[in-house]
């Protein structure tokens, strides 16, 4: 019995869809959303209509007969923390998914998209290692103020695809290796694996870490605190300026690290400072991480769309090549891990996990 699988993998910047059959790629496409495409909507669940269309749209420029799908499988959001693996799009989880139990990112789109595809199907939808995924180390979760806990907000899904697919390429079990995990996509996050378990990781949302295309990362604080009580700015805004709003976007009016290349290559002095203050965070962001897994560090992996960027890449090895040594794989593995993640539980070689 073979499975024809929908994917649905909607980031900040990008809706990536892949067709599989089985383990096999029949087809896929990234679309990448402009801040303006964006700008229009409030709150995540307003895309929704929007990136439907830009799915079924894309499976119709295909000829694909959606009546074929067997399943549909998005990349899972803000829920409650919980463990890593498959989870059927269930009401409860549904519903979190729609309020955004932990906060607005596209990636709740994902499982919405993939049940409300998959009821009008009459198929089953999942998620696989949502972003919410939490294997921190207790010590991780202190900041300094017990009412504000650090959280684990990540690109998890990817981290572990490419940590796993790099064991395998040297033959290594992932639990036998220490690594540095770095997703630069629309937010960037960097992750201490420790013997197969993301222990410290850099919430790549709202909380800390490098800036990144859309977002602010860490900020001061005292100035913030400042910022939000200055009675210039609702809370939405103030909220706006750290995600979606932030890093890149705020610097130069674009969320494409290409835009922000080309500006150097031309000439552009601001440009040049907002590149290299990117390069010196995320640097930092991984010389943090190693610290956490006290030096022992096998490897450090770039990842995510700004991997593609081979002057990133040399800029970073450049800065932290003295840790361990640095593989890069450009873009992410997600699609493929999604699908394999909906087939372990279609081929009945694990139980769906309970939200
Ligand atoms: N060839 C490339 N060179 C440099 N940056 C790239 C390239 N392709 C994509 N990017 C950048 O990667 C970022 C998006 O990464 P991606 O992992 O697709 O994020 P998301 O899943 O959040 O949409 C954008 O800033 C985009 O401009
Ligand atoms: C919410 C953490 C994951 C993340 O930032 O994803 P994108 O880079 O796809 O926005």
């Amino acid at each position: 019995m073979s499975y024809k699988i929908l994917i649905i993998n909607p980031g900040s910047t990008s809706t990536k869809i892949g067709v599989f059959e089985d383990e096999t790629l029949l087809f896929e496409e990234t679309l990448r959303h402009t801040t303006e495409e964006l700008a229009g909507f409030n709150m995540i669940v307003d895309q929704k209509d929007f990136r439907k269309k830009v799915i079924l749209d894309v499976l119709a420029e295909k000829n694909f007969d959606i009546k074929t799908l067997d399943v549909c499988v998005g990349r899972g959001g803000m829920l409650k923390p919980i463990p890593g693996g498959t989870y059927a799009v269930s009401d409860d989880l549904l519903e979190d998914l729609k309020i955004g139990k932990q906060g607005q990112h596209a990636s709740n789109l994902g499982g919405i998209l993939a049940r409300e595809i998959g009821d009008e199907l009459g198929v089953p939808s999942y998620i696989v290692d949502p972003v919410v995924v939490d294997e921190l180390m207790p010590s991780s979760r202190l900041s300094g103020v017990p009412e504000l806990p650090r959280i684990s907000v990540f690109h998890a899904l990817n981290q572990k695809a490419v940590a796993k697919r790099y064991a395998k390429e040297v033959g290594k079990k992932y639990t036998d290796l220490n690594l540095i995990v770095v997703h630069m996509g629309g937010g960037v996050s960097v992750g201490a694996h420790d013997h197969g378990k993301v222990v410290d990781v850099y919430n790549a949302l709202d909380g800390d870490g490098a800036f990144s295309p859309e977002r602010a990362g860490g900020v001061p604080s005292g100035a913030l605190v400042k910022m939000c009580f200055s009675g210039e700015y609702t809370q939405a805004e103030v909220m706006k300026k750290l995600v979606g709003k932030g890093g890149f976007n705020a610097y130069i009016g674009s969320n494409d690290a290409r835009d922000l290349e080309k500006l150097v290559n031309e000439g552009d002095e601001h440009a040049k400072l907002v590149q290299d203050a990117f390069y010196q965070q995320v640097a930092k962001d991984i010389g943090g991480m190693a610290t956490v897994l006290r030096g022992k560090v096998d490897q450090i992996i770039l990842t995510g769309g700004i991997a593609y960027s081979k002057h990133t890449c040399e800029e970073l090895e450049k800065r932290a090549g003295f840790i361990a040594p640095f593989t890069v794989y450009a873009g992410e593995d997600e699609l493929l891990a999604l699908a394999q993640g909906a087939l372990r539980v279609m081929n009945g070689e694990e139980e769906p996990m309970k939200y």
